[in-house]
């Protein structure tokens, strides 16, 4: 059984169908990139899955079970993990403290007193910024960091409560070029040791043909292909597709 399973959904805003009909799924362990020209309808499917958004038609499933429509912090309670295009941390609190919030949030204790943050499974916490490269920096406040650790600790955060599917919209925006890369090989690596599946939309080809496993590609609403990145770069319906957008379906040397 797949990890998730999309089954035909659609959304309309006014007389826009920003989304059509689109199936696909995603297995365990599994980074699976959306990509498509602007407007093509990335952001929408994402926000169905994570629940930002409620499809007018069609299924979502995780695991077999139907979580279409539901609120995105029972979704998340369900094991669905997402990381943002600015990455969001407490810019005061140390990075082991920022992973700890997390940890309270995952406990269902986000409401006790903040300064309680500091004593809260510190060892998990150490254990998660290993996982992501970050344990040396555990004491700095997070506002002293390069993006690209920030980032790694958001990464870190979002494991927080052992999520089976991670949603991680635009990863690399505004990270350099092997900033990029690293980010997403390690999302990889830390996918198949946990078993995790990971959905991603990313601009960067270099990301996409260089880490995904498999690359579904998004045209004006509509799943017009998905395969291996190979077979995504050979097809010639999704070359023309991005002809005249600026992006090139190469993977840069
Ligand atoms: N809340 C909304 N209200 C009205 N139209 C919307 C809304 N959200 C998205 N759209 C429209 O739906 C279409 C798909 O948008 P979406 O943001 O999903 O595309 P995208 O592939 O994520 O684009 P980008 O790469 O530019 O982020 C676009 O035509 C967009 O203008």
């Amino acid at each position: 059984m797949s990890l998730l399973q999309i089954e035909g959904i659609s959304k309309s805003f006014g007389g826009v169908q920003a989304v059509r009909n689109v199936s696909f799924g995603l297995q365990a362990g599994e980074l699976l990139a959306l990509i498509g020209p602007n407007g093509a309808g990335k952001s929408t499917t994402f926000n169905m899955v994570g629940g930002q958004l409620a499809p007018d038609s069609g299924r979502v499933r995780l695991a077999g079970r139907d979580i279409t429509g539901l609120p995105p912090r029972a979704i998340w309670r369900l094991g669905v993990g997402r990381t943002f295009q600015i990455a969001q941390t407490f810019a005061s609190l140390t990075v082991a403290e920022n992973v700890q919030m997390a940890l309270l949030s995952a406990d269902r204790r986000i409401f006790a007193w903040w300064s309680r943050a500091a004593a809260h499974r510190r060892a998990d916490a150490l254990a998660l910024l290993e996982q992501v490269g970050m344990r040396a920096q555990a004491d700095r406040p997070c506002s002293e960091l390069a993006y690209g650790d920030v980032k790694r600790v958001e990464l870190a955060m979002a494991l927080a409560h052992g999520p089976r599917l991670l949603l991680m919209d635009e990863p690399t925006a505004g990270m350099a070029p092997g900033e990029r890369v690293a980010l997403m090989q390690l999302a990889r690596c830390i996918a198949r040791e946990r078993q995790m599946g990971v959905l991603f939309t990313e601009h960067s080809m270099d990301v996409v043909f260089g880490q995904a496993d498999r690359v579904a590609v998004l045209v004006r609403g509509q799943l017009l292909a998905e395969g291996t990145p190979q077979q995504i770069r050979d097809d010639a319906r999704v070359q023309q597709a991005y002809l005249g957008t600026g992006l090139v379906l190469e993977k840069s040397a």
